[in-house]
């Protein structure tokens, strides 16, 4: 299983370094267009094998896309990162040139690559992806779903006074500020729905913490997290190459899922070996049906503003 990661910056090493400790990889290959970065990173990675336990082949390249050939699995992560105070959608200018280039470079060395796409504003540039390369939509896979449904186990957690592996929850929508949808009517500690342990003022509250949950540590680090963004482009990697069969919700093209047709936004997916294999239809309660719509139409409006 060859796996290529695309950007060596905070994100694409951290990615690396997850799939690598993992362990199910044969090969990750780092590539970055800063002259030496991801050789470096990809060294550096490599001098932690022996301390973690791990036999995956980590290469670096400077731009070398022959170097990528027959991946399996490709990660976008290339592109900038927002500053405090900015938004997801004010990356598009400058990303989705990015996106596009690598996109299709990628799809020229390996044609039967499964692309994720973490660059943001994420569901716009998983929708440029499938503009530029026309790939079977059960083969582009845009990463954020994952991350915020990560998040808001943490914040219910955290609310709950409970340890998270008691915590199941999960987030649909578009991975935005705004565009979030966590389903707190669904969120359980241990089988039991969280709304018999907390108030609907605490869970409200949980709802909205996790929705800004990127900006919060944008303020905190001055740039955008890592650390969970790789560990949840990870588990989608390892669903994918070990068939895994999991349900994730991830950004996918939708045609007339949800009601929704012609967008890329998160809902509930199979994940396996051929990369989405269902999308879960699942009932909504009216609430949530607007909440999606609404969502829906903000990642339209920015969809609206690529060159596509
Ligand atoms: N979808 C998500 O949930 C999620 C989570 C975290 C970050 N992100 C996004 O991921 C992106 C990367 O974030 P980061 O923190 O790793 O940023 P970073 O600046 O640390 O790394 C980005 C890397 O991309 C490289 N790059 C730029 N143009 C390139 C090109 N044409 N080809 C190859 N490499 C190129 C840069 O040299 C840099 O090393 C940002 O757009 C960020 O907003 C998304
Ligand atoms: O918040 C960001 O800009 C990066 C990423 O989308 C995240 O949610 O951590």
């Amino acid at each position: 299983m060859k796996i290529t990661v695309v950007g060596a910056g905070a994100v694409g090493a951290s990615c690396a370094e997850y799939i690598a400790i993992k362990d199910f990889a044969s090969e990750v290959v780092l590539l970055d267009i800063k002259e030496g970065f991801a050789e470096g990173k990809a060294m550096d990675l490599m001098q932690t094998a022996s301390l973690n336990g791990f036999d995956t082949k980590i290469t670096g390249t400077t731009g070398d896309y022959s170097k990528t050939a027959n991946s399996d699995i490709a990660v976008i992560t290339s592109g900038i990162p927002r500053k405090p105070g900015m938004t997801r959608e004010e990356l598009i200018g400058i990303n989705a040139g990015i996106v596009k280039s690598v996109a299709g470079e990628l799809i020229k060395h390996s044609p039967d690559v499964i692309l994720i796409v973490v660059s943001n504003p994420m569901d716009t540039m998983t929708y440029l992806a499938h503009k530029v390369t026309g790939l079977p939509k059960h083969r582009i896979i845009g990463m954020g779903g994952a991350l915020d449904s990560a998040r808001f186990k943490y914040r219910l957690a955290e609310a709950l006074g409970a340890p998270i592996s008691d915590v199941d929850g999960m987030v649909i929508g578009g991975h935005s500020d705004k565009g979030m949808v966590p389903l707190t009517r669904l969120a359980t500690r241990n089988s039991v729905p969280v709304s018999e342990f907390i108030s609907e003022e605490r869970l409200n509250q949980v709802m909205e913490d996790t929705k800004v949950g990127g900006a919060t540590l944008t303020k905190l680090l001055g740039t955008s997290a890592w650390y969970a963004p790789g560990a949840a482009v990870s588990g989608l990697v390892q669903a994918i190459a070990c068939d895994q069969k999991k349900i994730f919700p991830c950004s996918t093209l939708l045609d007339g899922e949800y009601g929704l047709k012609d967008l890329c936004i998160g809902v509930p997916v199979v994940l396996g070996k051929n990369g989405i294999e269902k999308v879960v239809d699942i009932q909504l309660s009216d609430a949530e049906k607007s909440k999606l719509a609404e969502s829906a139409e903000g990642v339209k409006k920015t969809n609206g503003l690529l060159d596509v």
